[in-house]
């Protein structure tokens, strides 16, 4: 109506042009509008976790956030040149891929088998260092445990190849199974994977190992005997019980000489899981010199957590927000009296001296 008194004013030259103008109008709003309903359907911006002890797969958030600014930029820069756009087929942008990559669904790149593996030990502190090393921008790593060569095998490589999250060529694909240290067919079947692969071990004191993996059985079952049960057969005598899982993991030398039979030392590296707490800069330092990564994880990444007691991370990759391991990462141990601990010290040294001589590095657990 208001448009029909309008055109009976005007001259039909100035009739013409406010058509056009208003026909561009319309056409601009529904470009705007099919822009933003783009964005906000693909784009959920979730909540990063608070922890990451708990499959984290997706260690953040603000990624989808800063998704959406950069798809928002698009929708109002109106004066891109056609040819300054990237072609559907270039490769992805350090920008899009750095994004992609913090909200832990990368959709770049292919799933591949894994290059490096922390196969070890449980309660050393390996979700630690997956953790801290994931940050990395050219590792992609696996949230949960895939079991793959110790429970899964026979699901085969497909299935396998299928869990790792996608990664462009300069990226590194990882996992971390620790039951994989005691496995006695896992080497075997990794070097079946790939003779190249990296390998991650977090040692830790065995004793303290011991305790920290009896102190979670505990908390899973309460009913369970005594720490000094389990640990010996016959506790005068100071005969420790090698057939408990809790004391075998620890005696290190015996797996380890099961992975040379297939590795090369050289193949792989041993963090300590005491100095990853005092220390997890020099640790992830050396993890990313071993794994061939630039040096980008640093002391700037971590602060000590008071109420923890351990390292946390200050701004995750993912995230602004610090972030802690979860609370079952830093449990308060069983007291176990002090005799049991020094006949376990006892009976543990000469497994950890030849360790030592073995891997050429005295990580000090007297
Ligand atoms: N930064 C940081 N935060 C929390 N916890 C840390 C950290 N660095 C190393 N650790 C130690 O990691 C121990 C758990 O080891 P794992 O992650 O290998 O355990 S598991 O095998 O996956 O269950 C865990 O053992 P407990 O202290 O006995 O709970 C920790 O001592």
């Amino acid at each position: 109506m208001a448009y029909r008194v309008l055109s009976s004013r005007v001259a039909p030259s100035s009739h013409r042009l406010s058509r056009g103008f208003l026909c561009i109008f319309t056409l601009s709003l529904s470009v705007t509008y099919l822009c933003y309903s783009h964005i906000f359907r693909s784009d959920a911006v979730t909540m990063p976790s608070q922890r990451f002890g708990e499959p984290l797969g997706a260690p953040g958030s603000n990624a989808g956030a800063k998704r959406l600014l950069h798809k928002l930029h698009h929708c109002t820069s109106p004066r891109v040149a056609p040819d300054a756009r990237p072609a559907p087929s270039a490769a992805p942008r350090a920008r899009d891929y750095k994004a992609a990559n913090a909200s832990g669904a990368q959709r770049y790149g292919n799933k591949k088998l894994p290059n490096a593996l922390i196969v070890g030990v449980k309660k050393g502190g390996t979700r630690a260092v997956l953790e801290f090393i994931r940050i990395h921008p050219d590792v992609r790593a696996v949230g949960t445990e895939p079991h793959f060569f110790d429970r899964n095998y026979d699901k085969g490589l497909d299935w396998y190849r299928g869990l790792m999250p996608r990664t462009i060529e300069s990226q590194i694909t990882m996992e971390k199974t620790p039951s994989y240290f005691v496995t006695h067919e896992a080497p075997r079947r990794i070097s079946s994977m790939s003779r190249n692969t990296k390998l991650i071990v977090v040692v830790r004191n065995p004793v303290t190992r011991a305790i920290s993996d009896y102190t979670q059985t505990l908390s899973k079952k309460p009913d369970i005997p005594s720490f000094e049960e389990l640990a010996f057969k016959n506790r005068s005598e100071g005969e420790v019980d090698t057939s408990w899982n809790a004391i075998r993991i620890g005696m290190y030398i015996l797996h380890l000489e099961n992975w040379l039979q297939y590795f090369h030392l050289s193949q792989i590296h041993f963090v300590s899981g005491e100095r990853l707490i005092t220390d997890p800069a020099g640790e992830l330092g050396r993890v990313q010199d071993f794994l061939g990564l630039k040096r980008i994880i640093t002391d700037k990444h971590f602060y000590f957590n008071r109420t923890k007691g351990f390292p946390c991370l200050k701004k995750p990759e993912s995230s602004s927000q610090p972030r802690c391991l979860g609370k079952s990462k830093g449990r308060t141990h069983v007291q176990i009296d002090q005799e049991v601990i020094e006949q376990l010290r006892d009976f543990y040294r000469p497994f950890n001296v030849k360790f030592f001589e073995m891997v050429g590095h005295d990580f000090r657990w007297d």
